[in-house]
């Protein structure tokens, strides 16, 4: 029988949901089977507009597909094909951090336009060809940290783009490449085995990040290179005055013990004879308890004979203590005991917890913030999520100073800032200091610190999470720095649906209803609003509190619009407002951002691109901003 051809018909393109779907298909949990949580994925797509009711799928504005974060979901076997997923146009993260991912490094030839690759904390293993990163011109961030990948660090990776790059705790040989990008601003290659010197282009990097490679040197590490790129055999300048100081505490100690057998030598003359003789006579035992115990090197940090490397952390590449604050970057370090002793002061207690202003000897001070509702997350997890966040910076942002991780409670200590918080000028009674120049300059502020967010963390479906005026905070000069941003990830589940801001929106509100990408900037608006009517938003108190926004008349939003739409307009503006006089025509614009951001309808809720260009057009008027109370509270302005 002759078989009849039938003309092969053009592929029809796949739509993105039948694209994540066949890799979905194709990902094995615990049981053999795609993860629980993947289950869900199906009609209608992924996206709609920036949302995803899909777990762990993020969206661009659009309505294409962004970022994957299918981290801790137990994914087992062999790295999946994620090349299959070059077909997805606007696919720009892939995180599968935290599973049990085994085999080879994956075929990402095809991820041209990838941006963002997490591969940390899988079981991969094998040597990474060198010419692997070749394709992905754009990568910026690479995280490949507790694999056992081996070999070469392949020399594509050192791509023009790359901003962080995280290659510890794995088993790569051999020299660094040449990193020469100026704009590299992260690179962990601690505990691997590396070997020669550290290229010029890393040798600005702290030490902790090359530590645990024996055969490593030059700068930043205190180990010189010989001619042919060797550590200097001899001992480094450390070496030599640590083994100073340990003879010199031996000397110190057999002296002691020297005079005390004398003097008990003398106190029972005749009875024995002569005990200190053979401690003279040459036994290297040391007799004396005090020689026995007194430690060197700190015996609780040190790694047990035979034992890995600990990990590689901002106090210096060892393990912190469990008691210890751990540094998120260089300068200024204190202790636990320090904050202790310091004179606090209590600023308040909020949903998580309470923060206390804590004043140094040296310095200016601090605040620590206690959270108890934090006990989900182990402490690798808790430290690398808190090392993400330290490596923000944006003068919007209050930068991480330190963090504490204890199983029952975290610290968090940042800098304090002079001027308090928005909510504190607003409904103290102090808002007549907020004149209009500075209520716009606070929330152009408030809204480019979101948008770092946004652009630093696209992981996260809400990048805040938190944004309320208590957490946007005031320094000397009473611009804005937002607080307790990015946190989603580490506070315990129903607490956040319970506490935080992003999740009293309307979209959260509805019966099993999830925050969107559009979260937070819903919660720009609640605080636009906030500073325009200097009126306390009910989506602020705690509790779960669906029935009170269901309730219009007692939502800020809903009450807005309807004055606005029986023109009572001037009825809105807190009357607190100085300065506002010629400025009512920016002031009803600013009202109209804020209205677009509380849009109950996600789809027509703007884009947070939209807000923050409708902003910018707002001019601020010339003013002068600092004032008398800030520049006397002798605190420093803010670098
Ligand atoms: N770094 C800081 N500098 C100055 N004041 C601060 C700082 N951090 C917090 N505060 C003040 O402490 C008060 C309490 O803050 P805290 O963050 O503990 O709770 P909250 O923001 O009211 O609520 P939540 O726990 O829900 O975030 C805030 O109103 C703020 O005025």
């Amino acid at each position: 029988q002759q078989a009849v051809v039938v003309p092969a018909a053009a592929a029809a393109p796949r739509s993105e949901a039948d694209v994540l779907i066949a890799f979905r298909d194709t990902l094995r949990g615990p049981d053999g089977a795609p993860p629980g949580p993947l289950r869900t994925w199906g009609t209608p797509g992924p996206c709609r507009g920036n949302a995803s009711a899909w777990y762990g799928v993020s969206c661009h504005g659009n309505g294409t597909v962004q970022g994957l974060q299918l981290e801790r979901l137990g994914l087992a076997g062999a790295a999946p094909d994620i090349g299959a997923l070059a077909v997805l146009p606007g696919l720009r993260a892939l995180s599968l951090s935290d599973n049990a991912l085994t085999g080879a490094f994956p075929n990402v030839s095809a991820l041209a336009v990838l941006k963002m690759l997490y591969l940390s904390r899988n079981r991969m293993s094998g040597v990474i060809p060198e010419g692997t990163f070749g394709p992905m011109r754009g990568l910026r961030k690479l995280y490949l940290s507790g694999n056992e990948f081996s070999g070469p660090v392949p020399g594509s990776i050192t791509s023009p783009r790359l901003l962080e790059l995280s290659l510890a705790n794995n088993r790569f040989e051999g020299p660094l490449p040449d990193f020469s990008q100026p704009e590299l601003r992260f690179v962990d290659v601690s505990n691997n085995n590396l070997c020669g010197p550290i290229p010029t282009g890393l040798s600005r990097f702290n030490a902790s990040m090359f530590t645990g490679n024996s055969l490593l040197c030059g700068k930043p590490l205190d180990v010189e290179c010989d001619e042919s790129g060797a550590p200097r055999s001899g001992m480094s300048k450390l070496m030599i005055i640590a083994i100073v100081i340990i003879i010199l505490g031996v000397l110190l100690c057999a002296g002691g013990v020297i005079t005390g057998v004398l003097g008990s030598r003398r106190g029972s003359s005749r009875r024995r004879r002569a005990p200190a003789e053979s401690i003279g006579g040459g036994d290297q035992t040391p007799s004396n308890p005090k020689l026995q115990t007194a430690p060197a090197v700190n015996i609780e940090n040190a790694p047990a004979a035979g034992q890995p490397q600990p990990r590689a952390t901002a106090t210096g590449g060892r393990r912190p203590r469990r008691d210890e604050l751990v540094f998120i970057n260089e300068g200024r370090r204190f202790e636990i005991e320090d904050l202790l002793r310091a004179s606090a002061e209590v600023l308040g207690s909020g949903n998580f917890g309470s923060s206390y202003k804590a004043t140094l000897c040296e310095g200016p001070a601090v605040v620590v913030k206690r959270f108890k509702d934090m006990n989900g997350v182990g402490r690798e997890d808790f430290s690398e999520h808190m090392r993400r966040l330290g490596r923000l910076a944006h003068p919007n942002l209050l930068p991480l100073v330190a963090y504490l991780y204890k199983k029952e409670e975290k610290l968090l200590v940042t800098d304090h800032m002079v001027n308090g918080s928005l909510a504190q000028l607003l409904h103290g009674n102090r808002s007549s200091i907020l004149d209009w120049g500075k209520r716009l300059r606070i929330i152009k502020g408030a809204a480019r610190g979101l948008a770092h967010l946004y652009d630093e963390l696209p992981m996260l479906t809400v990048p805040h999470g938190h944004l309320k005026s208590s957490n946007v905070l005031l320094d000397a000069a009473f611009d804005p720095v937002l607080s307790d941003y990015a946190l989603v990830p580490v506070v315990t589940p129903s607490i956040a649906a319970q506490v935080m801001v992003a999740y009293k929106s309307p979209e959260c509100v509805a019966p099993h209803g999830k925050p969107s990408k559009k979260s937070d900037v819903w919660s720009l608006g609640v605080l636009i609003l906030e500073v325009l009517t200097g009126k306390f938003p009910a989506s602020y108190l705690g509790g779960n509190n669906k029935q009170g926004r269901q309730q219009q008349n007692a939502d800020l939003a809903g009450w807005v619009h309807s004055v606005v739409s029986e023109e009572r307009t001037d009825e809105v503006f807190d009357k607190d407002i100085t300065g506002a006089r010629g400025a009512e025509a920016d002031m009803v614009k600013l009202l109209q951002v804020g209205l677009g951001c509380c849009d109950d309808d996600v789809e027509r809720r703007w884009e947070l691109k939209t807000v923050i260009a409708r902003i910018d057009e707002i001019p601020v008027p010339a003013e002068t901003v600092v004032t008398v109370e800030a520049a006397s509270s002798g605190e420093q302005h803010r670098p």
